[in-house]
């Protein structure tokens, strides 16, 4: 079926199916077929022995039929466990067949956690279960001494911080943040785990007070809205959070929050029965901000003359304070009035236009500068929507749509109050990153009318289209979480990606990269990419359209992942302008025909530019090129295997054929990516990422 949507082009976007669909088995690699597996997936197929009778021995695929039994009941995800999980986009395994890898984001697996299961599959490096409805305890992890990544948030997990986390020193990335987990946290949790660099327990019930946390590695800790209490500690890193990491704490206090502490309170002020002597300073008592606590402070006596002169001079700042608070008060009237008019007319002004802000100052930090965006519908619209339908269409979301069945984690007047840095022009319109309340961060791309096809502006077309694209969720891809539209305004929202672009890494900042990147690294990135690619063209059936190093992003365990994922619609009717290096010798005049096999032609030419850290090879010189030797002559590192590297240029030459049908198909290259990284697992593990990180 991929093949076949070959010969069509790209403009309509068809519904995606869940993503955890079946994958059927692989195709046959290298050989003649390339016809893709064949679409509607097959009925689940599961062999599932009750956890407690699992033998010792037992396989990955029963140990994950086994979870699966009880944290989806329903069987509502299918899974081909009578062929093998690590076919599975959501597995990845290392060359023996161990699971490595298993990402079951928004699967809607709503039972259990069961012990015994998951947990030994002492391989695992990384395991997400984000955003299901699994409830219960976490069970016993701690045979899982390789886990460096483990993201539970999003679910209904109780009971307390799981101890068996706190015995696995490799983790990196912990995300517990949005469930129901309470007491207090395990004893030494601060120093358990060296090598931390994500710490998300946000969104909990957890008490008692927190942790120390010093260890530099540490780029990313929230622990608001839980139910800690007493002093932030004052560390370095603690300190650079940030308040916001640890609001929503009511019982907390210090230097970070800048609410001081009940205990030193005590020291300073003397409560009723108190017999001190030095009277409290009155503005320390106002700082404080905190009500109850004013029954500990002890006034100036009011009949000496030095207290009447306070009296005189808080009467006095009390009387400016109402001045100024009044005019305030008019002046927000004001405001209000002039908006109440203009909400009549559904504003275009967003975020800035590009020409505006380059005008501005490039990092705009002041709030007014991001403009306001009138959400209520326009007279017409609103006129015929029931108030109970406005209202809902207002709470939820602001008007911006959240993809893929996600909550509105925020409202459009939250992005748009987001102070914002303009991060580039792109093909589409203007990259943004901004900051939400001072702790979110997001990718905004304002697109720019201009440069887009009229016909994939039109409402519906649009709302359509970006439906399909949100709804794509994989580890290799950067989600698109939410996206707006009004009159002449369309917004898309992403997730943020920390550090940086494939681009950046291979021809980047770096001074003296002279050499290609490391071998290992080049081997990850070639796989992550391919993942992310496979998982297009197979669960949705869409097209990248602009696969190219500076759309590949690096995320937070630099892991690759693609971006602007099928975004080529909007420029469908446009001409090609650039990045012709990329483009397979059939679309260089439109993007008109786009298919996969547009992709591969792309996937080839990166990977040439990957192993060799060279620019892309336009067509004409490729076709002139001998690569075995033109790579061979660039890679000279001692580490790598001259057989495995012409394996690896042997795949990028079957991507880059002058013949579109003749080209692999992306799950094809994956598994050829795949079995020369598996023959390479014996090399050196060094690699440019980890060293980087
Ligand atoms: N999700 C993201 N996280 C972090 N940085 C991003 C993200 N998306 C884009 N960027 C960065 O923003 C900048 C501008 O990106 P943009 O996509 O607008 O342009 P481009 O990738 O250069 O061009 P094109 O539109 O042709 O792909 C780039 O430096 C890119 O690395």
């Amino acid at each position: 079926a991929g093949d076949a949507a070959s010969s069509h082009s790209q403009p309509t976007l068809p519904a995606v199916p869940p993503v955890q669909a079946v994958r059927p088995p692989p195709a046959a690699v290298g050989g003649g077929s390339h016809s893709q597996p064949s679409f509607p997936p097959r009925a689940p197929v599961r062999a599932v022995p009750p956890p407690a009778k699992l033998a010792s021995t037992a396989t990955p695929g029963a140990l994950l039929a086994a979870f699966l039994a009880k944290a989806d009941p329903s069987a509502h995800l299918r899974f081909p466990l009578a062929v093998s999980p690590c076919s599975h986009p959501a597995v990845s395994c290392s060359a023996d067949g161990q699971i490595t890898r298993l990402v079951l984001e928004s699967s809607g697996l709503n039972g259990t956690f069961a012990p015994a299961t998951l947990s030994r599959l002492v391989e695992l490096r990384v395991l997400s279960l984000k955003s299901n409805a699994l409830h219960g305890p976490i069970p016993d992890l701690s045979p899982l001494e390789n886990l460096k990544a483990l993201f539970l948030a999003g679910n209904r997990f109780s009971g307390p911080f799981p101890a068996s986390v706190a015995s696995l020193r490799r983790l990196r990335s912990i995300d517990l943040a949005g469930n129901r987990l309470s007491g207090a946290l395990p004893p030494g949790i601060e120093v358990a785990f060296p090598h931390l660099t994500f710490l998300r327990l946000d969104a909990n019930h957890f008490n008692g007070s927190l942790p120390a946390w010093n260890q530099s590695s540490l780029k990313l800790l929230n622990v608001s809205y839980n139910n800690f209490s007493g002093p932030v500690p004052v560390t370095p890193v603690m300190a650079q959070m940030g308040a916001a990491a640890f609001a929503g704490n009511p019982e907390l206090c210090g230097e970070v929050l800048r609410r001081e502490c009940r205990g030193s309170h005590l020291l300073f002020f003397h409560g009723p029965g108190n017999n001190g002597s030095a009277a409290p300073p009155v503005q320390s008592a106002a700082a404080t901000g905190d009500g109850p606590q004013r029954d500990d402070i002890s006034l100036p006596d009011s009949s000496t003359p030095r207290s009447r002169k306070l009296r005189r001079r808080a009467a006095i700042a009390v009387a400016a304070t109402a001045g100024a608070f009044v005019a305030v008060l008019l002046l927000c009237a004001m405001i209000a009035m002039k908006r109440g008019k203009k909400r009549r007319r559904p504003s275009s002004a967003a975020y800035p236009s590009p020409k505006k802000s380059a005008a501005m100052s490039e990092v705009s930090r002041d709030n007014t500068d991001l403009g306001y965006v009138e959400c209520v519908p326009d007279e017409e619209t609103a006129a015929m929507m029931m108030p109970e339908e406005k209202a809902r269409r207002l709470e939820r979301s602001g008007c911006l749509t959240f993809c893929a069945g996600e909550g509105a984690s925020y409202s459009l007047e939250q992005l748009m109050r987001a102070s914002a840095e303009v991060l580039g022009r792109g093909s589409v319109g203007t990259t943004y990153k901004a900051v939400l309340d001072g702790r979110l961060v997001v990718i905004v791309k304002r697109l720019d009318a201009a440069k887009i096809g009229a016909a994939a502006l039109e409402a519906e077309a649009f709302e359509q289209n970006m439906d399909a694209v949100g709804r794509l969720r994989h580890p290799n891809l950067v989600s698109l979480r939410a996206f707006f539209q009004a009159k002449e305004e369309r917004l898309l929202v992403y997730d943020y990606q920390p550090n940086g672009s494939l681009y950046s890494l291979i021809h980047g900042s770096r001074s003296s990269r002279a050499k290609p990147l490391h071998w290992t690294s080049c081997l990850k990135i070639a796989e992550d990419i391919g993942q992310g690619l496979a998982y297009i063209h197979q669960a949705s059936r869409l097209v990248h359209g602009n696969i190219k190093s500076s759309n590949v992003l690096l995320g937070s365990d630099f892991e690759a992942c693609l971006t602007d994922n099928c975004l080529a619609f909007l420029l469908e009717s446009s001409e090609v302008k650039d990045d012709a290096a990329y483009r397979a010798p059939e679309n260089m005049k439109s993007n008109r025909r786009l298919t996969p096999k547009s992709d591969i032609y792309a996937f080839g030419i990166l990977l040439l530019e990957l192993i060799s850290g060279k620019p892309p090879l336009q067509h004409s010189v490729l076709v002139a090129t001998n690569l075995q030797t033109y790579v061979q002559s660039v890679r000279d590192d001692e580490g790598v295997d001259v057989e495995r590297l012409s394996m690896i240029v042997d795949i990028a030459s079957a991507c880059v054929r002058s013949s579109p049908e003749s080209r692999p198909t992306a799950w094809q290259v994956l598994k050829m990516i795949q079995e020369v990284k598996e023959a390479d697992t014996a090399g050196d593990n060094d690699s440019d990422l980890t060293s980087n990180s």
